[in-house]
C-alpha cells in the first residue's frame, strides 16, 4: 500500500450536556480526524486527545505538527505502508502515542477496507455485541447526578461509573449506592486527583461495593499505587499510567492494579492495545475499553476491541447519543445494555458528509 494524501479535519461537536472530570470541563468536543488516502482505499481515525494537555501531555496542535514533521515524513517514505510498519518505522520520535495511534489507525482502517476484513476480524474479536457502561461526569448537585444515574439505568447501561475528586467523592458515591441499591455494578475514575496523603479517605469508599478505583494517583506513580492497592479492598484500574504493554507488565508485576483500562489512542495504536490485552490476559488481569468522548469513527473501532476475549468488563462505550445529538456516521444505539459490533469492511462505518460538513471547523492537507 502506498500512501497519496493524508488530509486533517478539524472538528468541533456540541456535547448534549456538559462534561466534567478532576482534570476538565467541557461543553463540546473538539478534535481532529485524519484521513489517509492510499492506492488501494481510504482510511478514517479520530485523534483521542483535547486542545489542551489536561487528561495527558499530548494536544492537538501540538499533535498536528508531530504529525506534519515527524511521523508522516518516516511513514510516506515506506515502499510499502502497513498498520504494522507503523510502529518500527515511528519508532525514532519518543512518546507522542495519540499522534502515532491516529495515524497507524487511519492506515489500518486503509488496510482492512483494501482486505475486505472488518476491525472486528482483523484484531480477533469473539463477540458480536459487547454489554457497555456508562460514564457520568461530576455535577452540581447530588440530586442533579442520582437524576443522571437514573436516566442512564433506564436507557439499559449495565455499568455506571462516576468521575470523583477530593471534595466530590463518598457523598455522590453513597448516594448513588443508597439509591440504586448494592447490586448495581458501581465504579469510579478520579484521573490522577488524589495522593497518597488521601489513602484513608479512599479507602472509605471500600464501603460502597465498587467494582474498582480508576487512576486514583498521578500517571507516573506506579510505586504510589502498588502502595495504595495493598490498603484498599477495592481493586485499583489504572488508566492514564498504561501507556504500553510494557507498563502493563510492571504495573501488574508491582502490583500496582489489579484491572486496566484499555484505550488505543493512549498507547498508539490498536496493535499495542491488544498486545496490552495479551500482557494482561496472561496474568489473569481483566481489562475494558475506555473511551475519549469518540464520535462514530472511534466508537466502531472501539467495539471491535471491546470484542476480544479478555475484555470482560463492560467499557466506556456509550451510545452515540450518550454525547451527540448528531453523529459523524450511522447513530450507535444501545439495544438491551449493548452495542453491535460493526462487522463492515474497516471500521464498518463510513463518515456521513453532510454531518460532517456541519461540525468541520477546517481541512487541512498534511501530506500529498
Ligand atoms: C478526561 S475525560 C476523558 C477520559 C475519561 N473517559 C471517560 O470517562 C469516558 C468517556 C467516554 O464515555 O468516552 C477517562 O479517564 O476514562
Ligand atoms: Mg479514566
Amino acid at each position: 500500500m502506498r500512501i497519496e494524501l493524508v488530509e486533517l479535519v478539524d472538528v468541533r461537536l456540541p456535547l448534549v450536556r456538559p462534561f466534567r472530570t478532576s482534570v476538565s470541563g467541557d461543553t463540546e468536543r473538539r478534535t481532529f480526524l485524519l484521513r489517509v488516502v492510499t492506492d488501494r482505499a481510504e482510511g478514517w481515525a479520530e485523534y483521542g486527545g483535547d486542545p489542551e494537555p489536561s487528561y495527558c501531555a499530548e494536544f492537538a496542535a501540538g499533535t498536528e505538527r508531530v504529525l506534519a514533521d515527524h511521523l508522516l515524513p518516516r511513514i510516506t517514505g515506506l515502499d510499502r505502508v502497513s498498520a504494522a510498519r507503523v510502529g518500527p518505522a515511528a519508532a525514532g520520535v519518543k512518546g507522542n502515542h495519540l499522534a502515532k495511534a491516529v495515524l497507524e489507525t487511519a492506515i489500518l482502517d486503509a488496510e482492512l477496507r483494501a482486505h475486505g476484513m472488518s476491525f472486528a476480524t482483523g484484531l480477533g474479536a469473539v463477540r458480536d455485541r459487547v454489554p457497555v457502561g456508562v460514564s457520568v461526569g461530576i455535577t452540581d448537585t447530588v440530586g442533579e447526578l442520582l437524576e443522571t444515574v437514573a436516566a442512564h439505568l433506564d436507557e439499559g447501561y449495565v455499568r455506571i461509573k462516576l468521575k470523583i475528586e477530593p471534595g466530590w467523592d463518598l457523598e455522590p458515591v453513597r448516594a448513588v449506592r443508597e439509591e440504586f441499591g448494592p447490586d448495581l455494578p458501581l465504579q469510579v475514575d478520579a484521573n490522577t486527583a488524589y495522593s497518597l496523603t488521601d489513602a484513608e479517605r479512599l479507602r472509605r469508599l471500600d464501603d460502597f461495593g465498587l467494582v474498582q478505583i480508576e487512576q486514583p494517583l498521578a500517571e507516573d506513580d506506579l510505586r504510589g499505587h502498588a502502595e495504595l492497592a495493598a490498603m484498599l479492598g477495592t481493586p485499583i484500574c489504572l488508566d492514564e499510567s498504561i501507556r504500553s504493554a510494557r507498563d502493563a507488565a510492571t504495573a501488574i508485576a508491582l502490583r500496582a492494579c489489579r484491572i486496566v483500562n484499555v484505550k488505543p489512542a493512549r498507547v498508539g495504536g490498536y496493535l499495542e492495545a491488544r498486545r496490552i490485552h495479551d500482557v494482561c490476559a496472561a496474568h489473569g488481569i481483566p481489562v475494558w475499553c475506555g473511551g475519549m468522548l469518540e464520535t462514530g469513527i472511534g466508537r466502531a473501532q472501539n467495539l471491535a476491541l471491546a470484542a476480544l476475549p479478555g475484555f470482560v468488563l463492560p467499557g466506556d462505550i456509550s451510545a452515540s447519543g450518550r454525547y451527540y445529538a448528531e453523529d459523524i456516521t450511522a447513530a450507535f444505539e444501545l439495544e438491551d445494555g449493548h452495542l453491535s459490533v460493526p462487522d463492515g469492511p474497516g471500521s464498518g462505518v463510513n463518515v456521513l458528509p453532510d454531518a460532517l460538513a456541519r461540525c468541520t471547523v477546517a481541512r487541512r492537507v498534511l501530506y500529498a
